[in-house]
């Protein structure tokens, strides 16, 4: 494939080196959609073009379904990480079809208590609750305060319950440990992170690798520590959570006399480890934008409250209620189809790459690719996409709704790239969406998010493997309707 000169041993680390995402798709326009760059000595082949990439991941994609060795994801879960290590045969599939089972049975089960539909939306609806009591109690006490450090407990919260059965206190310091420094874990597990290419970059002391690799240590003994527990207390007459489903598993060797696909009782811990990782940052990043669109765009956070107060009033927000928010829920393709929600303001803020290599000689749109060629699956350069989407920059959810506002534009819904597509596809999507759903229907409800007077936001994108924005200080909320009595 055609691609620019490099330098002989930087390769285009220079060009790269900030804001890849940004400097790839200026690459792409002149080298097309199947491109060849050098990081290092290392080439990576980009694909950009929602048509290509539909072909790579999805027509063709078992070629495309490996994932390359990167130095850094040799430290995510000890090298034995569902989602970063290279293994893409048997032993991955049957974790993966393991872990979307496990996941599934914990979000979907019913609720115990009768309010709730199902235990995923137990979980969110008390922690959304929460938020609402605390964010209009930071506004008494100072006026202002800064959304997402209560945000990312509560998002890790539901994947807590769902993975060990517990919640933990918003002041709970072991896990604000954990939760307050994902910032060192996207930035080196960023796509184009030069010590993954450049080996000579890995004897040299680095304090973003220091860092991350003692956030993976930490990480990792967090899930031991309640694997442990979980393996002390277990009864099989008494499956309580995604871990004790997981050493059921295990136990029960149910996947058959097949040892690859067997799961050791050591490999459980990469598996938690996994779930629980992928799961809070993600959507933690993905509602956090969401505010921060929603105090810049106050017209648009006020028609979805006119929406929401239509369609769910005051009732309690779940996943039957909503009357046509529900049934416009159903089979949507991408996040900002959630006419609801205010994530369909954004396009893809939240995932820039996927990372794929690929398993076999190949031939792409005419073009060889090798085998184990590390991929960059440029899912911004899509979701900017001129040729797809008018005024891409311009912040307009309208987009994804039909003429007469009532129906979500399918169409245009799976034309945005989040999740990744294909066989790597993400696993934790459905999971993702209706989180999204209920903590911003929910919050939304009670409250109108604005920014105090003289405050700013900075809606700059940070690079990572996420893009992220600087945490903003400046936030209000006003009560829009008092919650007692709510039906
Ligand atoms: C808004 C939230 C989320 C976004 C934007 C997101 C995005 C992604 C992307 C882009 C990939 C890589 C796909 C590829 O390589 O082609 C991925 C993989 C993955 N995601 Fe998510 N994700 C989200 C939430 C979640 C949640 C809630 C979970 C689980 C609880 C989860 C679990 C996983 C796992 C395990 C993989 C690895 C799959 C594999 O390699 O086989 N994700 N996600």
């Amino acid at each position: 494939p055609p691609g620019p000169r490099g330098y002989p041993v930087l390769g285009n680390v220079l060009e790269l080196r900030t804001d890849t995402h940004l400097a790839l798709t200026r690459l792409s326009r002149r080298y097309g959609d199947v491109m060849e760059v050098r990081i290092g000595t290392r080439p990576v082949l980009v694909l950009s073009g929602l048509d290509t990439i539909r072909q790579a991941l999805v027509k063709q994609g078992e070629d495309f379904m490996g994932r390359p060795d990167l130095y850094s994801f040799r430290f995510v879960t000890d090298g034995q990480s569902l989602a970063f290590s290279p293994d893409s045969r048997e032993v991955w599939k049957a974790r993966r079809k393991l872990a979307q089972s496990a996941l599934k049975s914990f979000s979907i089960a019913p609720s115990p208590t009768s309010s709730c539909s199902c235990l995923l939306e137990e979980h969110v609806s008390k922690e959304a609750e929460y938020l609402v009591t605390k964010f209009l109690q930071l506004m008494e006490e100072d006026k202002r305060f800064e959304p997402y450090r209560y945000l990312v407990v509560s998002v890790a919260n539901v994947i807590c319950a769902m993975c060990f059965g517990k919640r933990y206190e918003h002041e709970d310091q072991e896990l604000l440990r954990l939760v307050n420094s994902t910032e060192e874990f996207t930035a080196v597990t960023a796509a184009g992170n030069p010590a993954d290419f450049i080996p000579l970059l890995r004897y040299l002391p680095s304090r973003s690798m220091k860092l991350f690799i003692d956030f993976n240590r930490y990480f990792l003994s967090f899930v031991q520590k309640r694997v442990k527990e979980h393996y002390e207390t277990y009864d099989e007459n008494n499956i309580r959570d995604i871990t004790d489903s997981l050493i059921e598993q295990c136990l029960d060797k149910k996947l058959g006399t097949n040892t690859a696909t067997q799961i050791p009782k050591e490999k459980i811990v990469n598996l938690v480890n996994d779930l629980f990782g992928a799961g809070f940052d993600t959507v933690t990043t993905a509602l956090s934008w969401s505010l921060m669109y929603l105090v810049t765009n106050p017209n648009i956070q006020k028609k979805i409250h006119e929406e929401l107060d239509r369609t769910i009033g005051t009732t309690k927000v779940t996943v039957l209620n909503g009357g046509g928010l529900a049934e416009l829920l159903q089979g949507q393709g991408g996040l900002e189809e959630q006419p609801d929600s205010a994530l369909r303001m954004q396009k893809n803020l939240l995932s820039i790459f996927s990372l794929p290599s690929t398993t076999k000689d190949t031939v792409l749109n005419g073009y060889f690719i090798p085998k184990d060629r590390c991929v960059f699956v440029n899912q911004w350069q899509v979701n900017h996409d001129e040729k797809l989407w008018k005024d891409p920059e311009t912040f307009n959810p309208e987009r994804f709704l039909s003429a007469d506002r009532t129906k979500v534009n399918k169409e245009d819904g799976e034309k945005v790239l989040v999740f990744g597509l294909g066989k790597r596809r993400c696993i934790g999507e459905n999971i993702a969406r209706w989180q999204v759903f209920l903590f911003l229907a929910t919050l939304l409800q009670q409250l109108e998010f604005s920014v105090c007077e003289g405050g700013s936001v900075d809606m700059t994108p940070l690079y990572g493997l996420s893009l992220k924005h600087k945490r903003c200080e400046h936030f209000q909320v006003r009560q829009r309707f008092p919650t007692k009595g709510r039906s």
